[in-house]
């Protein structure tokens, strides 16, 4: 078949919805370098600045309710949803797309029901157990759909079928080499290259448990000799830290340069979003998830297959305490030897080539 001329790429919400997508946008870029890539997002999603400071075209169209649970005459009736799928549809038309790659949230909705009115090949992304509820919509108009982890084939009926690709990550993260990069890192962030490095994020909104515990842990992490690197994420109030500890405790509002932070890291605390699981495993990161005790535990299924090979540890949201964090994290991030079985055990789960492998998946369904 001949080169990919324009694509429409569908997905918006938060980070883990978004940054795939943009990982999938550079793959695109980088085989077929005169490919026009339309996204779209919604007007209020994290993809309004994410997107446009990649570079990528972004259309916003018309928002829209989507209900928590499936029902087929949603499509037929309201207004909304209808104005929504008329604007993607003119979207897709005027740059001629050929094919419709959707990665779930709302917005996805609307260019799935704007490709099959017009019968074009659509193909969804799914990275979590169970499906968000925009792609197991999404599946209603085509069987071509990707998962990013094996898990999930077995726990969901709806995917039992679909291809395993992975998860398409930024080459600025898969690329690297982490021990190359650590002293730039660690002095850009202002932290010592002689003590261990705790990097703590919630995913791409924060996670308010997470903050607050390990800031009430401040002074014990510091006394153990500690650093902390501590994203707060954009959706979260601010937290109280000690201005007169021993050693660095950084706290930055949201790190664009990701990378940066998992290069400076000896041990990650974080949530168990699916990106991030799929990114610290393709790093070889020991991590300690805390998932988020909400959304049918999907983020406990993330983490599971990494902790049962041995790649981090896992603690229920409820469990996470100063006490706990004494008495788990503190051993953990001093234990060089652990942490490097821990590591290497993350690296065997994780793999670096989502992008690739979706690319593949999309070009059989244009063909
Ligand atoms: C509470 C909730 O429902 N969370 C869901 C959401 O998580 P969320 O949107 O947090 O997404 P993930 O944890 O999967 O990924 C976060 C992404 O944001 C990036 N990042 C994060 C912080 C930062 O400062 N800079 C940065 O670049 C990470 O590198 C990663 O690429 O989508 C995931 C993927 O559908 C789901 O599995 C999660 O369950």
């Amino acid at each position: 078949m001949g080169p990919l001329r324009s694509v429409v790429l569908a997905g918006g919400g938060t980070g883990g919805h978004i940054y795939p997508l943009l990982a999938f946008a550079d793959a695109l870029r980088r085989h077929f370098p005169d490919i026009r890539i339309t996204t779209l997002g919604s007007p209020k999603g994290m993809e309004n600045t994410l997107i446009p400071a990649a570079g990528y075209d972004l259309r916003v169209i018309p928002a829209f309710q989507l209900p928590r649970s499936l029902n087929l005459d949603l499509l037929r009736t309201p207004d909304r949803m209808y104005k929504s799928a008329a604007a993607a549809a003119e979207i897709i038309d005027e740059v001629r797309a050929e094919v419709v790659v959707g990665f779930g949230g709302y917005v996805s909705v609307p260019a799935y029901l704007a490709a099959w009115r017009k019968e074009m090949p659509i193909v969804i992304h799914e990275v979590n157990v169970p499906p968000g509820v925009a792609n197991r919509m999404g599946m209603k108009f085509t069987k071509r759909v990707a998962v990013g982890f094996p898990h999930q084939l077995e726990q969901a009926e709806a995917l039992r079928n679909a291809r395993l690709v992975g998860v398409p990550l930024r080459t600025a993260i898969t690329g690297m080499d982490r021990p190359a990069l650590r002293p730039q890192a660690l002095y850009h962030f202002g932290l010592r290259p002689d003590l261990p490095v705790l990097f703590v994020s919630g995913g791409s909104s924060g996670a308010r448990t997470i903050n607050l515990a390990v800031a009430a842990a401040a002074k014990r992490l510091a006394h153990a000799g500690i650093q902390v690197l501590h994203v707060q994420g954009g959706r979260n109030d601010p937290f109280e830290v000690p201005n007169d500890l021993p050693v660095p405790y950084v706290v930055v509002p949201y790190l664009s340069d990701m990378q940066l932070g998992y290069a400076a890291a000896d041990l990650m605390l974080c949530r168990g979003g699916a990106i991030t699981v799929a990114e610290t495993t393709a790093l070889g990161m020991p991590a300690v998830y805390v998932p988020y005790p909400f959304s049918n535990q999907e983020q406990r299924r993330n983490a599971l297959p990494v902790v049962e090979s041995g790649g981090g540890l896992l603690v229920d949201n409820s469990e996470l305490t100063p006490d706990w964090i004494e008495h788990n994290i503190i051993p953990l991030a001093r234990d060089r030897q652990r942490l490097a079985a821990m590591g290497t055990a993350a690296a065997g789960y994780g793999r670096r080539d989502g992008d690739e492998q979706l690319l593949r998946f999309v070009l059989e369904a244009v063909s």
